[in-house]
Parts: structure tokens; C-alpha cells; sequence
């Protein structure tokens, strides 16, 4: 049974799915990075928000780790390239609070516009200061909004409903997705100068650390309201705190900070500040739905292989999961193949090419071809699989083209490889036999037919009498057993191979009588 660790506070919603698919489940939010580590290797899963840290030295200690669900959006707290390279799946859930973190942006909008918290305390306080708490109108006011994805536009829809003017600054936004949201796309310096009430929704990146640098804070509006409900990063705070003081910045709404938990800040002595404790997706609705969702999508993973909203991974439906699972298959020996024949006297490998015919060319193509670089690689890199191979043979320089080929195919499906080593290239094929059995149907441009066994050796040889007699005798004399023997030729007396499984591994002095046959040119042994 899978074990998955839940290391932060979830929504007991979480639990009961792992129940009902049959997951176990522990929980254990709070532990220290150190408690953590100790106890990782035991799991297969790992749930988490973003009090968890997963670090490189956490990765390392989770020698059975083959999923992290984050039930959120930020996966600012993963290292997703070392999981990645540890061949770890990294997953968020999109969208389930995203409506909440929308909501608490126009919270902020309203708290920053009227000075609510202020006014809320001066109240309690026993203070009657009706005349110290005068407000704006949000009404008829230009809302910039730095970020217009799942969140941003949530925002701008509120908006235009509460009569702002909006305007955009995303450089992914497309001027027809602008026009549905009914705002204007505009650069980030008009979009500075114009706005009266700036709000983030921008992930944080190389490109958007300081987006609001001390420079850009200048080219704002006098008198403008600020809102993060991103991430901390996204604003220099010391600048922001000069211009607040300066009276440049009316205001500013801070969910999120620099560093977190941010239990001390200059930002909190000014009156003008309003600061809430990371709550933009703490709604019941929103923990519950990103729960559900992370249940879901770690046990999918687990139990059928399906990948939903990985960072670090081709997405596989739980619908196509078990139809695409012959044909990783068939894909993970075809690349292991090619991979154990790719011997490091021919150099590197500079390019593969992959070929999908038939019903293969009619599939979500990005898992197989990471199924077969995975089978390649294996042979020369430890630790490779799915989620990584990509990575690896893009950082090994690997070129990689796919070809999906829309004309009648011989076989009903086909996957054909070819890689390339220093000036040579060579190819193989295979094909699903009954729509579910891996099999090879062709090495080197030379049809030959066989199901991939255990062991097998691969002879190519000249087609000349005798090879086969002499190869028998050397493999009886080692009392090793022929499962089957295949046969495959270029032309009569031409160049010929032959794929033999056999029942248990072939002793190396075997190898090297069969080496020596006047006949052979190659002989490897393959183990599948
Ligand atoms: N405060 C909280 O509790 C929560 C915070 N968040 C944070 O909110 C942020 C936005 O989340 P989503 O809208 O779901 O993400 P998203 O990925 O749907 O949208 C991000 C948008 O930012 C845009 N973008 C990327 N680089 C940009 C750049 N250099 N300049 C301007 N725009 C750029 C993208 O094109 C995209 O449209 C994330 O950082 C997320 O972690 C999300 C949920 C809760
Ligand atoms: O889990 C949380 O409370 C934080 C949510 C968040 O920041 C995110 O989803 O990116």
C-alpha cells in the first residue's frame, strides 16, 4: 500500500480520499526540517502547503519519494530542480483558491481604500473618530494589475463589476484574452503612471523579483494604494516603506513578505499599512478544495500513473493512463534497446529522433517519448526515469525531434527510433502485438521480428552458413537454454541480424566465442 506524508495543516477532506483509494496517510504538520528528513524515506507521496520546506537535503533523504502535491498554487518552497532530478513528479493545484486569493486582493482593495483595520481598532478602542478616517471611492478608479492569469483575472472581473477602469500589464496576455476580461493591456510604465490602485498576481520569478523596485515606486502615482497578494519579493520593501513615509504610496496591503513567517517589520508600524499573516487562500472552501484536488492527483499518480498539473512533467489523464501504459512500454524497451547497444567507444549521443505511426501517432506523445528516454538513458545515468530523462538529455545536449507520421503505417501501431552517435546513426522499431505486447520489428533498417525477453543477445553477423549451428553449440555447451531465435537479413549473404532470448545471463567467455565466429560483427548481450 503507498504511504503519502501530509507535513502541513490540510483540510481533513485530504484524508478521507487517501482512505478511499487506499492510501495510507500520516500526519504530521510542524516537523522540523531535521524530524522531517528522518522519517521522508519511508513514503512514496508527500502532501504539502507552504510551511514545508522541500529542500535538496530533504530530496536526498527521500529515497522513495516519487510524488510532492502541493495543495496550492507557489511551489516557491520546492526545489523543484533537484525533485527533478531525483525524478520526483511536482504537482500544484491551479486553480482551487485561486476565487479565495481573488477575493482577498479586493478585500485588501476596500481595507486600504476605507482604512478599515484602523477604524475597526480606533472603534474598539473606545475612540469615536469619525473624522479621521476619510476614504476613497473605488468607483470610476484605475485598477493596475501586474499578473493576468487565473487570479488576476479573477480580479479583474470583481473589478470592472465594482466600475473600475482596469488595466493590465502581463506580457503573456493576449490582446483578445484582454478584450474578453474587458481591460486594457497596456505596458508597465503606462501602467504605473495610470493606476490608482496596483495589485499583484505575478508567480515570483528572475523577471518579477522587484517588478515594484524603488525606481518603479517613483514612476507611480502620487497617492497610490498598493496591494500584494502574491508573493513577497514581488515589492522591495525598504522602498515601499520610503514611499510610504513620503506620502508618495497613499497605502499599501500586504498578504505576503520577503521572508515569512514575518513576525517583525518596519512595514508595521505605519498606520497606512494593513497586513495580513499569508491568508489569501485560507477560506474552508478553498482548503477543501485544493485538499480534494491534491488527494486526488497524488492517488491518481500512485495508484494508475496519471500526472494532473505537474511543473516537471508531461500531464497524463486518468482516462488515457491505461491506454498509454503499453506503449511507455513498448517506448521505455524501445529507448532501452538503442540504449544498451549504444556502446561509449561510438561517443555520445548527440540526436535522437522518434517516429509515431499508426495509433501511436494518434496519442499524447510527450509521456512516451520521456518513457523512451528514460529506457535510453538508464543504461548510462543512474536514477533516470520519466520525470527526469527530458531534463537530462537537454542538458547532456541530446537534439530531440519528434515526428508524427499521418499516412497508412504496415503495422497497426509503430514507434521508431533513431540515435545518434558521433557519425552513426542507428535505428529500431517496434510495434504493440494484440494492441498490448512490446515487440521489435526492426534493428538497423533489417526487418526482424521478436517479443523482448530477459535476456537476449544481439549478434549482427554476415548471412553465411553456419552462424547458427556454431552460435547453438556455444550457447549448449554453456547449458544455456534458447527461449527464442530471431533471424532478419538486409539481403541474401548481405548484412543480417539476429536477436536471441535466452533463459538466464550469458557467462562473458560465451560472449567471446560467439565474438569470435568468422561470421559476427557484434555481439551484445541486452537485459530487459
Ligand atoms: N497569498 C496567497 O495565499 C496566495 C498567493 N498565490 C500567488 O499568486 C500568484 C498568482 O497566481 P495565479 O494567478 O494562480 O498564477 P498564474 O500562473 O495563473 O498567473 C500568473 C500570471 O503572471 C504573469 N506573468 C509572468 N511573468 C510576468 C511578468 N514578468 N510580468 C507580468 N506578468 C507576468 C503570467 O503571464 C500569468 O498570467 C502566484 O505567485 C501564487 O503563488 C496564489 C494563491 C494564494
Ligand atoms: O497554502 C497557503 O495557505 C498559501 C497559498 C499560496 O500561497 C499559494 O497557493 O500559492
Amino acid at each position: 500500500m503507498p504511504k503519502v506524508l501530509i507535513s502541513d495543516q490540510l483540510s481533513p477532506a485530504a484524508i478521507d480520499v487517501f482512505k478511499q483509494r487506499g492510501i495510507e496517510a500520516v500526519v504530521k504538520p510542524g516537523l522540523t526540517p531535521a524530524e522531517l528528513r528522518a522519517i521522508i524515506g519511508a513514503f512514496d507521496g508527500l502532501a504539502i502547503r507552504s510551511a514545508t520546506k522541500v529542500t535538496r537535503e530533504l530530496l536526498d533523504a527521500a529515497t522513495n519519494l516519487k510524488v510532492i502535491g502541493r495543495a496550492g498554487i507557489g511551489i516557491d518552497n520546492v526545489d523543484v530542480k533537484s525533485a527533478t532530478a531525483r525524478g520526483v513528479v511536482v504537482m500544484n493545484t491551479p486553480y482551487g483558491n485561486a476565487i479565495t486569493t481573488a477575493e482577498h486582493a479586493i478585500g485588501l482593495m476596500f481595507a486600504l481604500a476605507r482604512q478599515l483595520p484602523e477604524a475597526s481598532a480606533s472603534t474598539k478602542a473606545g475612540k469615536w473618530e469619525k473624522n479621521r478616517f476619510m476614504g476613497v471611492e473605488l468607483t470610476n478608479k484605475t485598477l493596475g494589475l501586474i499578473g493576468a492569469g487565473n487570479i488576476g483575472s479573477i480580479v479583474a472581473d470583481r473589478a470592472v463589476g465594482l466600475k473600475m477602469r482596469v488595466v493590465a500589464y502581463d506580457p503573456y496576455l493576449t490582446e483578445a484574452r484582454a478584450t474578453v476580461l474587458g481591460i486594457e493591456k497596456v505596458e508597465l510604465d503606462t501602467l504605473l503612471a495610470r493606476a490608482d490602485f496596483i495589485t499583484l498576481h505575478t508567480p515570483l520569478t528572475e523577471q518579477t523579483r522587484n517588478i515594484l523596485s524603488r525606481e518603479n515606486l517613483a514612476k507611480t502615482k502620487k497617492g497610490v494604494r498598493i496591494v500584494n497578494c502574491a508573493r513577497g519579493g514581488l515589492i522591495d520593501e525598504t522602498a515601499l516603506y520610503d514611499a510610504l513615509q513620503s506620502g508618495h504610496v497613499a497605502g499599501a496591503a500586504l498578504d505576503v513578505f520577503e521572508v515569512e513567517p514575518a513576525t517583525a517589520s518596519p512595514l508595521f508600524a505605519l498606520e497606512n499599512v494593513v497586513c495580513t499573516p499569508h491568508l489569501g487562500a485560507a477560506t474552508t472552501e478553498a482548503q477543501e478544495n485544493v485538499a480534494l484536488q491534491v488527494a486526488e492527483q497524488i492517488s491518481d499518480f500512485l495508484l494508475t500513473g496519471a500526472v494532473t498539473n505537474a511543473v516537471n512533467m508531461a500531464s497524463v489523464s486518468a482516462e488515457d493512463a491505461p491506454r498509454l501504459k503499453p506503449y511507455m512500454q513498448l517506448c521505455q524497451l524501445l529507448g532501452s534497446f538503442a540504449g544498451q547497444l549504444t556502446e561509449a567507444r561510438h561517443g555520445v549521443i548527440t540526436k535522437v529522433g522518434i517516429e509515431y505511426e499508426g495509433a501511436a501517432a494518434h496519442l499524447n506523445h510527450r509521456p512516451l517519448s520521456a518513457a523512451l528516454f528514460a529506457g535510453l538513458l538508464a543504461p548510462m545515468m543512474e536514477g533516470v526515469n520519466m520525470v527526469n530523462a527530458p531534463v537530462f538529455a537537454r542538458d547532456h545536449g541530446i537534439d530531440m525531434s519528434e515526428t508524427v507520421h499521418d499516412r497508412d503505417s504496415e503495422y497497426q501501431t509503430l514507434v521508431r527510433i533513431s540515435v545518434t552517435t558521433g557519425d552513426q546513426t542507428r535505428t529500431v522499431s517496434g510495434t504493440l502485438f494484440g494492441g498490448a505486447k512490446p515487440r521489435l520489428v526492426e534493428v538497423k533498417g533489417i526487418k526482424v521480428e521478436a517479443d523482448f525477453g530477459r535476456h537476449m543477445l544481439y549478434v549482427t553477423n554476415q548471412d553465411k552458413p553456419g552462424f547458427i549451428a556454431r552460435c547453438s553449440a556455444i550457447l549448449a555447451e554453456k547449458n544455456i537454454n534458447i527461449a527464442t531465435f530471431h533471424l532478419g537479413r538486409a539481403s541474401e549473404g548481405g548484412d543480417a541480424v539476429c536477436l536471441i532470448s535466452i533463459d538466464e545471463t550469458l557467462p562473458e567467455a560465451a560472449l567471446v566465442a560467439i565474438r569470435a565466429l568468422p561470421q559476427v560483427m557484434q555481439a551484445t548481450q541486452l537485459a530487459f
